[in-house]
């Protein structure tokens, strides 16, 4: 019999540039990654439950985008991991660049009037944008586009410990726990790619839905997804509270976070 990682499947041979630790078709001839596509639900549902917040309060459409941006992240990574061809790899990897240049306008422009826009700063991301993609489709090489995600994580962290630091340090909580998570992330998808023998080996000795624990690229997608989620309550509180809608955080079902405002202060 085939080792695990090669077994084929319904999507044929890989043509993409990474192929993660989670052996390939082993829970159905269907999903390549069974695992790392089911835990993008997280990612896919929860900002859509942001945006119809959005609408419904008719906040600005930046904050529409961030959330639909997520969800797109979120769909890509779905595809990808299903069929492992480098086409929906790109679905994956190239909405987290736009998504996130989405997520620095927001941010760096949440203390100014209602209804202004920086139009330069627009020219700028869009300008980024397209070069990491131009540069991306030509040089394939994921560490590039890790390290342009990279960075503009750390320009997104930047401007987060200057709110909670100068402006509003009762949203410390919110951003510590976005943050946390965030980096909780990062450590497992480290520790996935780092020691992924390990892990093959450990679950070769583990009853299957016990194994599922050590999917750490899962974990990732997961912890990510929810940190992102709140990083984009984060703006958005701290947006809304700069407008003076009195935003407060309500739990859905108690556990559930999303940003209300006063009806009255609708944008
Ligand atoms: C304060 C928290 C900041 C939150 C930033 C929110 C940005 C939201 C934008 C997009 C959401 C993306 C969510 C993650 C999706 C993951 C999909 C995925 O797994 N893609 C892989 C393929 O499946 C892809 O190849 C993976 C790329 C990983 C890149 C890792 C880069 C690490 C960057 C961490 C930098 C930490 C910097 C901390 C500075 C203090
Ligand atoms: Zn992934």
């Amino acid at each position: 019999m085939a080792p695990a990682v090669d077994r084929p499947g319904y999507w044929g041979s890989p043509t993409s540039t990474l192929d993660w630790c989670e052996e390939n078709y082993v829970v159905t001839f269907y999903v390549a990654e069974f695992w790392n596509t089911v835990s993008n639900l997280i990612m896919i549902l929860s900002p859509v439950c942001g945006a119809i917040q959005v609408i419904r309060d008719g906040l600005e459409t930046r904050y529409l985008a961030a959330f639909l941006g997520l969800s797109a992240v979120g769909m890509g990574s779905w595809c990808y991991h299903m069929t492992l061809q480098y086409e929906m790899q790109l679905l994956d990897e190239l909405p987290m660049i736009y998504s996130s240049c989405v997520l620095v306008y927001c941010l760096y422009e949440c203390f100014k009037h209602r209804n202004s826009y920086n139009y330069l700063l627009v020219f700028i991301l869009i300008l980024f944008s397209l070069i990491v993609t131009i540069v991306y489709l030509r040089w394939k090489k994921p560490l590039f586009h890790q390290v342009m995600y990279g960075l503009l994580v750390f320009i997104l962290v930047l401007r987060s410990v200057y709110i909670i630091t100068w402006v509003y340090p009762w949203l410390r909580s919110l951003a510590y726990t976005s943050l946390g998570l965030f980096l909780m992330g990062f450590f497992l998808w480290n520790l996935d790619t780092l020691f992924c023998d390990t892990w093959r080996g450990a679950r070769q000795k583990m009853p299957p839905v016990l194994g599922a624990v050590t999917q750490f690229h899962a974990w990732w997608h997961v912890l990510t997804g929810l940190g992102s989620y709140l990083h984009i309550l984060f703006c958005l509180y701290t947006r809304t509270l700069y407008l003076k809608y009195r935003p407060r955080v309500k739990f859905l079902c108690g556990i559930w976070p999303v940003i209300l405002v006063e009806p009255s202060k609708k944008l």
